[in-house]
């Protein structure tokens, strides 16, 4: 099938399982060009398995995740190679090395995948952090930042390469209201300003619903619903109902799949 110009990432039948316990079971879903686009789904349900196939760290069993019209896991080590770099990601542990100061982390994308100049590096270090608020921050050692300046840190590093595709994996876990906003706030910033395409995986409905253009949710190995923004904050969808409003009881079950009850204490078959 041919990929669509406007869409950068095209996810077609994507299933997957780590050995007999199948996570994805036929994920379908598009990511347009210059758009933030949420995967919503509560913990455990394949988020991060899906991001590790955009990635191409993972082989899908079957189906197959296209960027830029490349289906990922048939490029070789070049060709994958090149792709990640036009991959910027930021993950919920931030990942900094802790022996390298904030100004040498976001450096290190740059020295190491170009040959770039250091007096270029340099400013191009400078602008990212001014970007995300932090240039001040730049001789700071990573313990001496709060948990929402790693995070910003970690998003300037995502960005230090110029990716085409931002992705956030849980960026908003953890903090607290302020730094939460000022995060959500500069991933919409970004977006716009850099013109690339995002992809945030998180389980945090409300925040997420306030910044993107669009979102999925994954329920058992499947996109169940999905929608914009305000028309999923006003769906009566029995799922997104139960996501929007944090409600314990609806469609998405309590208890990890498990045997049945009786089976596991032993006593099927008994008659009492
Ligand atoms: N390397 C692995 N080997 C075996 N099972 C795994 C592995 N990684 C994840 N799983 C299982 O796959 C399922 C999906 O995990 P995944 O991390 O993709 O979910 P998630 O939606 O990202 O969750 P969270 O929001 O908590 O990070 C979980 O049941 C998990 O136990």
């Amino acid at each position: 099938m041919e990929q669509s110009p406007e869409n950068l990432v095209e996810i077609s039948d994507l299933h997957f399982a780590y050995g007999r316990h199948k996570i994805l079971k036929g994920i379908n879903l598009t990511i347009p060009r210059g758009k933030i686009v949420a995967i919503l789904g509560v913990s455990g349900c394949g988020k991060s398995t899906l991001l590790r196939h955009v990635g191409g760290q993972l082989r899908p069993s079957r189906g197959s995740v296209k960027v830029e019209g490349k289906v990922i896991h048939e490029l070789d080590n070049d060709g994958l190679y090149a792709m990640r770099r036009e991959m910027g990601m930021m993950f919920q542990v931030s990942g900094l090395f802790s022996d390298l100061s904030v100004f040498d982390n976001i450096a290190f994308p740059m020295r190491e995948h170009t040959d770039l100049p250091e007096s270029v590096i340099r400013d191009l270090v400078l602008l990212k952090l001014h970007a995300v608020g932090l240039r001040g921050a730049h001789a700071l050692m990573p313990s001496e930042l709060s948990g929402g300046m790693e995070r910003r840190v970690a998003l300037a590093r995502a960005i230090a390469l110029d990716p085409t595709l931002i992705i956030y994996d849980e960026p908003f876990a953890g903090l607290d209201p302020i730094s939460l906003n000022t995060i959500a706030n500069l991933i919409r910033r970004l977006n716009d300003a850099l013109d690339v395409t995002s992809i945030v995986v998180t389980y945090d409905m409300s925040e997420s619903l306030k910044i993107v253009d669009y979102a999925y949710f994954i329920h058992d190995g499947v996109v169940v619903a999905e929608g914009e923004a305000a028309e999923l904050l006003d769906s009566t969808d029995p799922f997104v109902h139960q996501f929007v409003h944090a409600e314990p009881d609806g469609p998405v079950g309590f208890q990890y799949p498990s045997n049945p009850y009786t089976e596991d204490l032993g006593i099927e078959g008994t008659n009492g």
